[in-house]
């Protein structure tokens, strides 16, 4: 058994891994009205124009960079070929087996009309679209109960423990959808050709609204049929069954309702927060669901989501994680990477650079900042790509603290990160992990250059992270997240002597503490600086 690469991606947070604890104390946040209000405008995710000029300006810095440490260490250049052909293999392959098992497009059928009625589903002032939802269901109630039915049966073989079978999170069933039998397989391959490539096609290739570049054969790249049970998640002390932020891998994520019998649940995106504060509690955020059982809701696998908390009864589902192949344009022939696919694939560089250069950390971190150059240059409006490129330049910079290089070096560096995840905030303002990242890089910068506007921007960006997670607390498990955060926002109020404040911070993550036992370094961290600052105050 070779195990399947996992459709979703959920990498490169840069601070600490964290653990889940009981709750020791209400879940209710600290008083805030001391602290300054965040600021997070979405000019730049509505106009793509308007970035452009930055893009090039910090490419050049970033390529300034990497030419000086091919001159210095004499090392060969990281050639942009090397890196296309490498994502482009691992796509042929995954498409490959993915065609394998199920229907891709058929090109006599691309043209088909749908006829499956839809509509998209906005967000934020500018009417951001965020994902697409059927107003029919695209699978009939007979269907259902032959793919739910095959689904049990599989859970209850207990072969299937020790299979395919992904337990990700309490509460949670996964089972792929070709490991349920030959009824399924056509059931699902028929709704593919009939319904869902055609609706993909017309809601993001024919529909103004959000037109993504040509790709010419759509596959699936996994199909997964999911249970949230919440009595399971409740037993193990979870509010709910659900999942954590992630992208999907692929281009589009297809979401099918199954039933209707739960409370909680849906798919949370972090866009829905767009252009939203803190004490905007009315109305609140509600997570996405299909209107229906067998309707159908769309997005680009690039939006980062979350599976809402179900907090009552049982929510199924069906994904289908949608990608494709392009036929090259201009010279030569065969088949080429969507442009998103190729930047996600790039993105993932970490494991590749690790094992590639496992006796040289410089050349590792040098093997990433090359990947991630390449996802800004395929897809430069994919905010995460800038984000990680900035992510690669923190690790550079926290290489050269320990070898002691100069303050001009790291300063540079530093600049070179700073501009990176600032493009990322303007492109994914509601990504919590990229304000958490510019802050961090901003109080380096400020311990480098005691610069005291440096502190100001370090304090709103830890401010918009903190802010963020506790609006998406609502919804989704952020615990980790916002454990991280609390830590280094508190540490940053607490070295400039703001005692009280930075244990406000501190209390919600602190107070998860349990006595004689270990709770994960961000609880551990958050419960000592807290009692530290209790006792200055
Ligand atoms: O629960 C949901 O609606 C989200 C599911 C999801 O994001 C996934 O399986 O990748
Ligand atoms: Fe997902």
């Amino acid at each position: 058994f070779v195990p399947r690469p996992t459709a979703r991606s959920r990498l490169q947070w840069t601070t600490r891994a964290t653990a889940s604890c009981r709750l020791l104390s209400s879940t209710e946040g600290p008083n805030r009205d001391d602290l300054p209000t965040p600021i997070y405008h979405h000019i730049d995710l509505y106009n793509e124009n308007s970035y452009t000029d930055d893009v090039e300006t910090v490419l050049g810095r970033v390529d300034g960079f990497m030419r000086l440490l091919e001159q210095q260490e004499a090392w060969p250049l990281l050639h942009e070929s090397k890196i296309r052909d490498r994502i482009h293999s691992q796509h042929t392959r995954d498409c490959e087996a993915a065609s394998l098992n199920l229907a891709p497009e058929s090109p006599v059928l691309r043209d088909q009309q749908c006829s499956t009625r839809y509509e998209w589903i906005f967000s934020g002032t500018k009417s951001y679209p965020l994902a697409a939802q059927s107003l029919e269901p695209i699978l009939n109630t007979t269907a259902i109960s032959t793919i739910r039915e095959a689904a049990e049966a599989h859970w209850e073989n207990p072969a299937f423990c020790t299979s395919r079978f992904t337990y990700q999170r309490p509460g949670n069933y996964e089972a792929h959808v070709t490991d349920l039998g030959e009824r399924v397989r056509s059931i699902v391959n028929e709704t593919l050709t009939t319904r869902i490539y055609p609706l993909i096609r017309d809601v993001f290739w024919n529909d103004p609204t959000c037109s993504l570049a040509p790709v010419d054969q759509l596959c699936v790249y996994d199909a997964l049929y999911i249970r949230y049970n919440s009595t399971q998640a409740k037993l193990l002390d979870h509010i709910g069954a659900g999942q954590p932020l992630h992208r999907d891998l692929g281009l589009i994520s297809i979401n099918i309702r199954l039933n209707n019998d739960f409370e909680g649940g849906g798919t949370f995106f972090e866009n829905q927060l767009l252009d939203r504060k803190e004490s905007d509690l009315e109305p609140g955020i509600t997570p996405l669901t299909p209107l229906e059982r067998g309707h159908v809701l769309l997005h680009k696998s690039s939006e980062r989501h979350a599976g809402a908390s179900t907090v009552d009864g049982v929510r199924d589902i069906l994904v289908f994680f949608v990608s494709g192949v392009s036929c090259e344009t201009g010279s030569g022939s065969g088949s080429t990477v969507p442009m998103p696919i190729q930047s996600a694939i790039a993105k993932q560089s970490r494991g590749y650079c690790d094992d590639c250069y496992s006796n040289n950390p410089l050349r590792a971190i040098f093997c990433r900042i090359a990947h991630q150059r390449y996802a800004v240059r395929v897809a430069p409006s994919d905010g995460e790509a800038w984000q990680y490129l900035g992510t690669a330049f923190m690790e550079y910079d926290t290489y050269l603290a320990v070898m002691k290089a100069s303050a001009g070096l790291r300063g540079a560096v530093l600049q070179t990160a700073t501009r990176c995840l600032q493009l990322a905030t303007r492109l994914t303002p509601c990504d919590s992990r990229v304000w958490n990242n510019l802050a961090l890089t901003l109080n380096r910068q400020w311990k480098l250059k005691s610069d005291a506007s440096l502190l100001n921007t370090t304090e709103m960006a830890f401010a918009t992270a903190h802010q963020l997670l506790k609006m998406s607390r609502e919804k989704c498990d952020v615990e980790g997240e916002l454990d991280n955060v609390n830590v280094n926002y508190g540490l940053f109020l607490s070295n400039q002597d703001r005692f009280m404040e930075a244990g406000c911070i501190l209390e919600g993550t602190a107070l998860k503490k349990i006595i004689d036992q270990d709770c994960g370094k961000a609880v551990e961290d958050a419960y000592e600086l807290w009692k530290f600052c209790r006792q200055q105050q």
